[in-house]
């Protein structure tokens, strides 16, 4: 990472993130809100030097991991970002609440609420930006109820529950409460009054309504009275701006302001969303575009080489895309045969080292699909910090990877972005 030419101030924000492309997501917005941002991949050792920063988004792959070593990794996190200075600390999760029964989200807010001895986390998923808003503490994407979108059929996560009091109680040791959308309009003092109420009746966390960026204002504002908060990028943009508006933040160094890094360039799709699916298909029109065949994946390293050997022999006329994405059924198909975790994991490795072969090949533009499949290609990689370049959908900037052979990535969330994405995004990274 670049050295600072003075020492850092204390973070005015720190953020743990349960996936990397949420991550991205997060600092794309925090920049944006004009809060001097990096994104770490992991942990970050503790005597990294940091440019002039007033926000760290540490991302981590703990989504889909056993609750314990969510946990685990998700307090570590929390601590390096408290010895920085943080005083508040945003976990990030999905706008689409992506978790189990088990968890994470729970448990790791539960855990971080003890640490930071707070008696109750305001949390929201809203981000009006990608059409999620909360009302009555029930989610909906776009105007779709949460258990009624796409997300219902999600290959590790199906969402089938869109009442996010309940959904937040099934996963955490404490009871849940509700901050409605009437006391969010009447101010941030309003709802610093109703999470007091509900933590003075034992609820550990609250779910609250926000439909309007306006009202994530209103609760970035109250959530800066507590010591840990939890949501999307909306929760994060409510944040910022408070955080600006108290005097903290400053232009953001233009990230894309070196060298164009060149090199080859290449997409890997590993997401199965709706969204996905229709920019892989709309990019075959600009690209040649191949479908990994997953049973012959799974059976051995044949189908991975034959996949290498095509691309290669393709990436000095223009970008190449490989996706193992699939519709629902077909998914469910391969996942009843072989199991869900196997499936994922088992896709999840051929792309990640096919990312390191495409590299090896002189890629240095890299397009990933999907939050699991980017945080397998960038820990395969070796990736440890990025800086924020242009946006290229909401959620999804251009990240520059921070010191060493310069790459640009794009790490997209399954669900974001337009039909012509790919193009898009291989148009801002030069
Ligand atoms: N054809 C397939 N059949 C079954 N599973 C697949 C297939 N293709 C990909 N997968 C797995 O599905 C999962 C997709 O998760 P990923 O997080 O990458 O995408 P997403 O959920 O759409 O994105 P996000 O988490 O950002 O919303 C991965 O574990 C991936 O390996
Ligand atoms: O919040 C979102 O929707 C994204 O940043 C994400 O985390 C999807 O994986």
């Amino acid at each position: 990472m670049s050295a600072s030419q003075s020492p850092s101030r204390a973070l005015a924000l720190g953020c743990v993130a349960d996936d990397y492309t949420g991550a991205s997501d997060l600092a794309n917005t925090l920049t944006k809100a004009g809060l001097r941002t990096v994104q770490t991949i992991g942990v970050p050792a503790d005597d990294l030097v940091l440019p002039e920063v007033d926000a760290v988004v540490v991302a981590l792959k703990s989504r889909s991991v056993a609750p314990g070593e969510a946990v685990a990794r998700s307090r570590e996190a929390d601590a390096w970002l408290r010895r920085r200075g943080a005083n508040h600390v945003l976990f990030k999760v999905c706008s689409t609440f992506d978790s189990t029964d088990a968890g994470n989200i729970g448990p790791v807010l539960d855990a971080l609420r003890a640490d930071a001895a707070e008696p109750i986390a305001l949390v929201t998923p809203a981000f009006p930006e990608t059409g999620r808003s909360v009302c009555q503490g029930h989610l909906f994407v776009g105007a779709t109820l949460l258990a009624e979108s796409p997300l219902k059929d999600h290959p590790l996560n199906p969402m089938r529950d869109s009442n996010l009091v309940r959904v937040l109680a099934r996963q955490s040791a404490g009871t849940v409460g509700l901050v409605d959308i009437a006391t969010v309009a009447k101010g941030p003092e309003a709802v610093a009054a109703r999470l007091d109420a509900l933590a003075a009746d034992g609820h550990g966390a609250a779910i609250a309504d926000a439909i309007f960026e306006s009202d994530l204002e209103i609760l970035g504002r109250a959530a800066l009275g507590h010591r840990v908060s939890c949501g999307a990028s909306g929760l994060g943009l409510g944040l910022a701006r408070a955080l600006v508006a108290d005097g903290r933040g400053a232009p953001a160094a233009d990230a894309m302001a070196g060298e164009p890094v060149g090199g080859h360039a290449a997409c890997l799709a590993g997401s199965c969303s709706q969204a996905t699916l229709a920019q892989i298909e709309a990019a075959a029109a600009h690209m040649a575009v191949l479908h990994l065949d997953i049973e012959k994946l799974m059976a051995g390293p044949a189908e991975r080489e034959a996949t290498l050997a095509w691309a290669a022999s393709r990436l000095a006329d223009g970008p190449v895309l490989i996706a193992s994405s699939a519709a629902p059924d077909a998914v469910r198909a391969l996942q009843a045969k072989h199991g869900v975790a196997a499936v994922g994991h088992a896709v999840e490795a051929a792309l990640a080292q096919l990312a390191a072969d495409l590299f090896a090949r002189g890629v240095r533009r890299l397009v990933v699909a999907g939050g699991e499949t980017s945080g397998a290609v960038v820990d395969h990689l070796g990736l440890k910090a990025f800086l924020l370049g242009p946006e290229i959908a909401a959620g999804v900037p251009v990240l520059r990877t921070a010191g060493g052979d310069p790459m640009l990535l794009a790490l997209k969330s399954g669900n974001f972005g337009g039909r012509d994405f790919f193009l898009r995004a291989l148009d801002l990274m030069r």
